[in-house]
């Protein structure tokens, strides 16, 4: 029984190229359907679901009746932007069909590295969830060159399973999982059922790059699980075509591959907002307020702060100083800088009437701060 999968509450599901496309004979719409229908369940258990979808090339070379793999950066642009037009379509069909919504967001590299870009995403993708809507990601491959491309889909999904605070990644792909070789030449390659995501003997066995139509191969999937780990998130490499695949992993069953976090969810995450935040501002607390966060671990809450500078906005990273400059930790703030200055030095009741609404009762949780 695997606790971490059965216990995960938000999910990342990406489906690759090489399961979506019936190795490139058009998009399989019958192994959608069976996907959605198992994502649906999976939803009504009460998991949150962002689905990151590969396909549009390969379906817009099957539209157009190519058969191989253009090279040329502006063919593979346009099979990308006629191939995503049928992939958003039948996603939207399969899941309408259960009375879901989708919404299509469409990501570059640029979008993850820019600060105001990146929460943009974040915001959106988290009401599309709240909404339960369904999420359907790819790259922007129209806009996207060479220097700035995922490329492949698993480093993508990594990035949004890191975006969003997914527990957990679930790649498909047309293996049952990561073996010990590469099966396509190892006929006697044993599958890894579990292994830590961070352990460099996995190197070698993810060696070989992907099919004629997927791109990434093992690496980059062991790249993903890498990469989730660094936000918390378990990674669990499995094949789509197995039978009831999403619902045997929510049952706990033990199949594919699971690729596990060094630290826990809240450490790692922790370490990831320290590493990628820039600072917006500055919360000078009193003494009070320092002496609860740097040795009670607890929150900040409005009543210990003095004074605010800078302007963030909710969800931006701030600095905590002491009266005397001191700095004491760094968290994301649940209020903007305007918001803040109506509320520091009042207790967390009076929020509603001072700004006419609560989001949180904290100014910043203890789970967003890192002490420094
Ligand atoms: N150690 C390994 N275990 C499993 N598959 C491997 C391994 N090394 C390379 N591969 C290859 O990676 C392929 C899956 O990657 P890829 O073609 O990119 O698919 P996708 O479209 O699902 O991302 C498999 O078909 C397999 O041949
Ligand atoms: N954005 C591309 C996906 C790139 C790709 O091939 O990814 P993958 O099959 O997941 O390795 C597409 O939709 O065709």
């Amino acid at each position: 029984m695997r606790s971490k999968v059965t216990g995960a509450q938000r999910w990342v599901v990406k489906i690759g190229s090489a399961l979506l496309t019936a190795d490139g004979k058009g998009l399989d719409r019958a192994a959608m359907s069976v996907w959605v229908d198992q994502m649906v369940a999976l939803h009504e258990a009460g998991v949150e679901l962002v689905l990151v979808s590969s396909g549009a090339v390969a379906a817009g070379m099957s539209r157009l009746g190519w058969t191989a793999r253009p090279s040329a950066m502006h063919e593979l642009q346009a099979a990308a932007a006629i191939g995503q037009m049928g992939l958003v379509q039948a996603w939207e069909s399969s899941f309408a069909e259960h009375g879901r919504h989708t919404a299509q967001i469409l990501l570059t590299h640029d979008d993850l590295s820019d600060r105001k870009r990146y929460l943009n995403a974040r915001s959106t993708l988290r009401a599309l969830v709240e909404l339960k809507v369904i999420p359907v990601i790819n790259e922007n491959d129209t806009v996207v060159t060479d220097e700035i491309r995922f490329g492949d889909n698993d480093t993508l999904a990594a990035l949004v399973a890191n975006l969003v605070e997914a527990d957990l990644l679930v790649i498909l792909t047309d293996r049952d999982g990561m073996f010990d070789a590469d099966p396509r030449n190892n006929p006697d390659a044993r599958l890894i059922y579990e292994a830590r995501a961070d352990d460099p003997a996995l190197d070698a066995v993810a060696g070989s790059v992907g099919g004629a139509l997927g791109r990434g191969g093992m690496q980059t999937k062991l790249r993903a699980a890498r990469l989730a780990a660094r936000s918390g998130a378990h990674t669990i490499i499995v094949g789509g075509r197995i039978e009831r695949v999403l619902d045997r992993l929510k049952a706990g069953e033990r199949i594919g591959t699971l690729l596990s976090p060094e630290r826990g969810m809240l450490a790692a995450r922790k370490q990831w907002l320290a590493g990628h935040l820039q600072t917006r501002g500055t919360l000078v607390l009193d003494e009070g307020a320092v002496s609860a966060l740097s040795q009670g671990n607890k929150s900040l809450l409005p009543v210990g702060v003095k004074l605010v500078q800078g302007s963030f906005r909710r969800g931006e990273m701030v600095v905590c100083v002491a009266p005397d400059g001191r700095e004491i930790a760094r968290g994301l703030a649940n209020y903007s800088a305007l918001e803040a200055q109506k509320i520091i030095g009042q207790s967390s009741e009076a929020i509603v009437s001072l700004l006419g609404y609560m989001a949180e009762p904290e100014l910043v949780h203890r789970d967003n701060l890192i002490l420094v």
